[in-house]
């Protein structure tokens, strides 16, 4: 596996509910942020890639949002969770193989926002973003590997929002661990309340934005 050359000066961890807009909002970090400071990537990328391969599916169908991927999804999770309890971190690892940028910002994971695992040879990238965190053991990784730099967020959207969304209850989904694993336990360093009568998310991404541009700034005084 490709060592990281450099360590990320800011992970941000993303969790949150399906169609809570963990993808939006972490794409809407990159667009404020830029490509040439934040990279998004997703720890369900390398997941997909690899049951995809093993079980001979469409792995552009499982990356989208359609109904091809929830066709899939409880047995992505049994999958999935069979391989973290031989290796816990093997997801989080395979997510940021290759990163050599000093701030990792969010979203990970594969995605409506892509998976966008750029190595420092393709791109300057000094923000990245872990998407979709969604066990302890998720967040757990990258506090462990990155203690001063982890920071976590919890996207949240009420079950009539993300029905609105396209979210239905699916039993073995919405009561395991993949969409539970974080609902208690945790205290998040930020949340991020996505709803209609809610602050706007420019308005409460606004700290987590100056966060990485400090770290973006400090970052290339240190590389200088
Ligand atoms: N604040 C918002 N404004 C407009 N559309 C949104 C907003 N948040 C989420 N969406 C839309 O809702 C759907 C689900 O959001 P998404 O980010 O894919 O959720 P998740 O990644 O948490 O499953 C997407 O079509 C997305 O574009
Ligand atoms: C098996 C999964 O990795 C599938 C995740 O697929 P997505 O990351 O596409 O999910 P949402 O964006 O929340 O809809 C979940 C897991 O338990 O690892």
């Amino acid at each position: 596996m490709e060592d990281r050359v450099s360590e990320p000066s800011l992970v941000l961890v993303f969790s949150g509910k399906r169609k809570s807009g963990k993808d939006y909002v972490t794409e809407l970090i990159q667009k404020r942020l830029g490509s040439d400071v934040c990279c998004i990537l997703r720890l369900s990328g390398p997941l997909k890639e690899q049951y995809a391969q093993e079980h001979g599916l469409d792995l552009d169908q499982l990356m989208g949002p359609g109904p091809y991927k929830e066709q899939y999804r409880a047995d992505m999770i049994r999958w999935g969770e069979s391989r973290r309890r031989q290796d816990p971190g093997l997801f989080c690892r395979l997510a940021s193989r290759g990163a050599h940028q000093p701030v990792w910002v969010g979203e990970c994971g594969s995605c409506c926002c892509d998976v966008i695992l750029q190595t420092a040879e393709l791109c300057s990238v000094i923000g990245q973003v872990v998407s979709d965190a969604r066990r302890l053991s998720d967040l757990q990784w990258f506090q462990a590997e990155f203690p001063q730099q982890t920071q976590s967020v919890r996207v949240q959207s009420s079950e009539n929002t993300r029905s609105q969304r396209g979210w239905s209850f699916t039993a073995g989904v919405d009561d395991a661990e993949s969409e539970c694993g974080l609902d208690s336990g945790v205290e998040f360093d930020w949340n991020v309340i996505n709803e209609a009568d809610a602050p706007s998310l420019d308005e409460q991404l606004r700290p987590i934005l100056q966060l990485a541009e400090e770290a973006a700034s400090s970052s290339s005084v240190n590389r200088n």
